[in-house]
């Protein structure tokens, strides 16, 4: 199943998978929507993912992100609590936090409007749903990390192509927040998507404010985009 880390056009085995774990085959996706209409496309496929389809995706995430290169000497990362069916790294968290790796959850900066703060994510912290429902610590909690010293953000997406463009829910809060990373590449983080699969689109147009990733990692594939540095 480490085979599944590759960026090429997958084995017979991806393809069965893919069968069994998309709701329909991204070709579906119908042409000329907008940003806004592929949003609630995808986010809809995504809402309709059984909780069996949900769990099966997440262990195959798991397997890619820890096998992942970028990930090798990552020991700070920027993750997210699942939600509107997003695919669920939690597994993958518990497996890595036993190799050290300490985790954080974004928080709606309650000032610097449209910006996420990073704080610790451990057991028994407590979390308070934010103004779109999904948990999160308390701003005052913590002592937060500043997104330039995370070694890596793991992005919510809500679609994909592969050359790298982005569909996010929407706020601009990932593209504020690493904003710098745009002018100081060489020391942003490694930025990396995450979805299952089927939220790849064939093409995003790219906006002047979009950050560019590193990579996107799926219950399939790994896929890694030009001006990722790693071997
Ligand atoms: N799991 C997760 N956590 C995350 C994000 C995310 O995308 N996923 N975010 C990524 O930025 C931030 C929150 N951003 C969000 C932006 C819009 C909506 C949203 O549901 N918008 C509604 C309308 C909301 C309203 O104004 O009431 C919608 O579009 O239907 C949710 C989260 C921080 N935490
Ligand atoms: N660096 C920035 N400074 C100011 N506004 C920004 C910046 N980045 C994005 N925005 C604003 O945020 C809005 C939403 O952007 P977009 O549709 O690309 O969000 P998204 O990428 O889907 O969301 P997210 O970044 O939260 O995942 C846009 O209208 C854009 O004007």
């Amino acid at each position: 199943m480490g085979s599944r880390a590759t960026s090429d056009n997958g084995s017979p085995g991806s393809f069965i998978l893919s069968q069994f774990i998309a709701p329909q085959p991204f070709e579906s996706h119908p042409d000329n929507l907008t940003r806004s209409q592929l949003r609630r496309h995808i986010r809809q496929l995504r809402r309709s993912l059984s909780v069996e389809q949900q769990q099966r995706a997440s262990e195959y995430l798991a397997l890619n992100l820890l096998n992942h290169p970028d990930l090798h000497r990552a020991r700070h990362i920027a993750i997210y609590l699942p939600n509107d069916g997003e695919i669920d790294p939690h597994l993958y968290m518990s497996m890595a936090r036993r190799k050290g790796i300490t985790f954080y959850l974004p928080v709606l900066h309650p000032i610097h409007e449209g910006h996420l703060v990073f704080s610790p994510y451990h057991d028994g912290i407590k979390l308070t749903a934010n103004r779109f429902g999904i948990p999160e610590p308390s701003f005052s909690d913590g002592l937060k990390r500043p997104p330039w010293a995370l070694d890596a953000v793991l992005f919510p997406l809500v679609g994909f192509d592969e050359h790298g463009g982005r569909l996010g829910m929407g706020g601009g809060f990932y593209d504020r927040t690493f904003a710098f990373s745009r002018l100081r590449p060489r020391l942003a983080p490694k930025l990396i998507g995450l979805a299952h699969d089927f939220q790849k689109v064939k093409e995003l147009p790219v906006e002047p404010w979009d950050v560019p990733l590193h990579g996107v990692v799926t219950d399939q594939r790994c896929y890694r985009f030009r001006g990722s540095s790693s071997p």
